[in-house]
């Protein structure tokens, strides 16, 4: 996918901010990303905008050939129910449904039909047969996260979106989860975008993006996590 010259203003006159400045950059198709950057430099707004949960104020969001920019409201729900999927850092499970509805919620709240060959490799790469009929309460925060994995591969989007999906685990679950979007890219060629604050999970990535103040600022291929805190560093971060 790929944004150009994407902007987001918020508010208007003496209260606007502008969280992301002409951010341009290509997503390869098949790789994985990281955004980091300090608090406020706009990371959860370049994941909305590039999802299309939130619309830029200029600029424009591709997705394969599909311009995003100027799509109604009803198409943009279609394209985000099939075409992307979602991982939150608050798992967002429907504490009444079984592991096994929530991954399918996505198919009833469209009216279509799971494909049950790829469902079931999804739920056998997750690890989570066996727990298919329990409700989200009585599994651990590394096996929600996992249902809330599994429910945004179900559709098999081309893209995903991970907004700190590790940040409320511990370090071991983090890393399952963490290899789990790893396996998801290397083996299906799916695409995964995650906004992170922890240079070991952006460590996961084939790619990190640094942004300060709306714009990147700097770019790590094939990044190690000693190499992520050290710009991050340099970016004042920590500060
Ligand atoms: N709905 C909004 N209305 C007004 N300003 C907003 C809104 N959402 C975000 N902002 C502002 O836009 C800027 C970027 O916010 P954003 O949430 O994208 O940053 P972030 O890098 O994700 O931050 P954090 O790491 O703290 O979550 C910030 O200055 C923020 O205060």
């Amino acid at each position: 996918m790929r944004l150009d010259a994407v902007s987001k203003v918020y508010g208007r006159g003496g209260n606007a901010v502008a969280a992301l400045r002409e951010v341009t950059v290509g997503l390869r198709r098949g790789g994985f990303t990281a955004v980091m950057g300090p608090s406020g430099s706009g990371k959860s707004t370049f994941l909305q905008c590039a999802a299309g949960l939130d619309t830029p104020s200029s600029g424009s969001v591709r997705l394969g050939g599909t311009e995003l920019s100027g799509m109604n409201e009803t198409r943009l729900t279609e394209l985000r129910r099939e075409r992307v999927g979602f991982v939150f850092q608050a798992f967002n499970l429907v504490p009444s449904l079984t592991v096994e509805q929530n991954i399918t919620l996505p198919f009833r709240l469209s009216g279509t039909r799971p494909d049950r060959a790829w469902l079931a490799e999804v739920i056998e790469r997750v690890g989570l047969k066996e727990r298919i009929g329990h409700r989200p309460a009585e599994l651990s925060g590394g096996q929600q996260q996992r249902v809330a994995l599994a429910r945004a591969l179900a559709t098999r989007p081309e893209v995903v979106f991970g907004d700190e999906p590790t940040g409320a685990l511990d370090t071991v679950t983090a890393r399952q989860v963490l290899t789990l979007l790893r396996e998801t890219v290397d083996a299906t060629g799916q695409t995964v975008v995650m906004v992170t604050h922890d240079p070991l999970a952006a460590s996961f990535a084939d790619r990190v993006l640094l942004l300060a103040d709306g714009r990147i600022v700097d770019e790590l291929d094939e990044p190690t996590a000693d190499a992520v805190a050290a710009r991050m560093t340099r970016l004042g971060a920590w500060n």
